[in-house]
């Protein structure tokens, strides 16, 4: 059985004063929680999660990063600089990054392979608009996010992957994608893994995104395929997301 991840997507919320309180919270509650749960911040407080984090259960890691390397590119976030905050993972392609910053497929791609390069574990993010939902079009923008990122880190990194699967219309929107909706997305996400690389498929987190709360987060999580969450809103409240934390037990 594949062990359980909660990750909370503080998006860009957050202040030195509001996250010492969060996170002192979210350390304080977590002493019977027993699934491993990260924060992914905005980068100017990668520093703060390194000094309340250390030698705590709860991982972090940043919202995106830069698929360069060093140099002139003024306003990224390269991954050696995560690397220096102690982060463990980096999301790629969140779909605001996708709608609002124009990242395409093959950019997310990169971004993934320059973190695998860089021993962080990318929480690669797929999922289809309303539009895209109703137009049955899902599997087919699902599939084409996906094959771009295998084709381009290959079969050896499957096992390395996080895939989280949050359809946009469900994106702080309350409107969650029912269990059966969610599951049948994510069985076709493995089965797409699986192509690739057979073995890791069994292993790799799918997790789900997309107005998870503690209300719902037991019965999404109890689906075969989903293995976790991608938490943004209930994130920002330490009693909500140790609430998932819990449920994800
Ligand atoms: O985008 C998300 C996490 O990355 C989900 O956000 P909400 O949980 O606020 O719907």
């Amino acid at each position: 059985m594949r062990p359980k991840l909660v990750v909370g997507n503080w998006k860009m919320n957050g202040s030195r004063a509001a996250n010492a309180s969060l996170l002192t919270g979210i350390l304080e509650g977590l002493a019977d929680a027993k699934a491993a749960c990260a924060v992914c911040v905005p980068a100017p407080y990668l520093y703060q999660c390194q000094d309340l984090l250390q030698d705590s259960p709860v991982a972090w890691g940043a919202q995106d990063v830069s698929c360069h390397p060093v140099g002139a590119y003024t306003g990224e976030v390269c991954m050696s600089m995560l690397q220096d905050f102690g982060c463990r993972y980096v999301i790629v392609g969140h779909s605001e990054r996708r709608a609002y910053h124009g990242e395409t497929n093959e950019l997310v791609a990169k971004k993934a392979k320059a973190a695998l390069e860089s021993g962080l574990t990318p929480i690669v993010c797929v999922g289809e608009t309303l539009e895209q939902r109703e137009a049955g079009q899902t599997m087919d923008v699902v599939n084409a996010q996906l094959d771009a990122v295998l084709e381009l880190v290959g079969p050896d990194a499957v096992a390395k992957l996080v895939i989280a699967y949050e359809p946009v219309w469900a994106i702080g929107t309350g409107k969650t994608a029912t269990p059966a909706m969610a599951q049948e997305v994510h069985a076709a996400v493995r089965e797409k893994l699986r192509a690739c690389n057979a073995e890791a498929a069994q292993t790799v987190l799918v997790l789900y995104g997309g107005s998870m709360k503690p209300d719902n987060a037991a019965d999404l999580m109890a689906q075969p395929d989903i293995d976790g969450g991608l938490i943004g809103g209930a994130a920002l409240k330490a009693a909500d997301f140790l609430a998932i934390i819990r449920a994800a037990q």
